[in-house]
């Protein structure tokens, strides 16, 4: 089963505390939640490996170290985690960004695919996947299906706010993926938002409630 990690870092709770008030206007949330990625980004890129290499200081020849691991790829899952990826690539320049379009429809909730476009070489690198929000996790268990289908092999999931519900789907469809929050919220609702949640995420980047 794969692991679940709650990212605890003081930083990024306080700046999710921000994202949760529903007076939070639109410029401080987007900016909120590229800088929660990119925190995020930190602690989850801490095992990259690295290799050793020698490069002359102005003082001697040193010993020092290079990334070494897989390249990365980070797979948004439209809309909402778009607004995660500035933060993320500030950290990760080389990672190379596809992007997954789903949406979840209000009266089934079952994810509807509306766009795919993938790096050509996404069997080579460690796939991150991003969206803000793990609800029922239909969208993300079937943005990682479409991922595999297309010859992926190594997944991550990120999220910034997840319910248990949604935490039980990917382990119980996707037991080979590592899930990555930075809270771990009570439930869903009736609507199946999250509680106490941060509303819809996608409305409040862009504005469009
Ligand atoms: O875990 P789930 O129950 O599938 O819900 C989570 C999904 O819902 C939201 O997207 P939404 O459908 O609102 O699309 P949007 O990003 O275009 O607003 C969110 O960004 C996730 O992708
Ligand atoms: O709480 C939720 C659930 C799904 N999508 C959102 O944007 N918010
Ligand atoms: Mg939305």
């Amino acid at each position: 089963m794969g692991t679940l990690h709650v990212l605890d870092h003081p930083l990024i709770q306080h700046k999710l505390t921000h994202i949760r008030d529903k007076n939070t206007g639109t410029k401080d949330f987007r900016e909120l939640v590229n800088e929660i990625a990119m925190l995020m980004a930190f602690e989850i890129t801490r095992n990259l490996p690295v290799a050793e290499t020698t490069i002359e200081t102005p003082v001697k020849t040193a010993k020092a170290k290079v990334l070494a691991g897989k390249k990365i790829g980070l797979i948004p899952i439209l809309r909402a985690g778009l607004g995660m990826v500035d933060g993320m690539v500030r950290l990760i320049p080389a990672a190379k960004v596809g992007h997954v379009g789903l949406y979840r429809d209000p009266k089934t909730l079952e994810p509807v695919e509306y766009y795919i476009k993938l790096p050509s070489d996404i069997s080579e690198r460690e796939l991150i996947v991003i969206d803000p929000m793990l609800a029922t996790g239909g969208s993300a268990a079937d943005a990682i299906h479409s991922l595999k289908k297309r010859g992926a092999k190594q997944i991550r999931l990120m999220c910034i706010v997840g319910a248990p519900e949604g935490v039980k789907k990917i382990q119980e469809e996707h037991p080979d993926v590592d899930i990555y929050l930075a809270a771990l919220d009570e439930g869903l609702n009736e609507e199946a938002y999250i509680v106490p949640g941060l509303g819809d995420a996608g409305d409040r980047l862009f504005g469009t409630k």
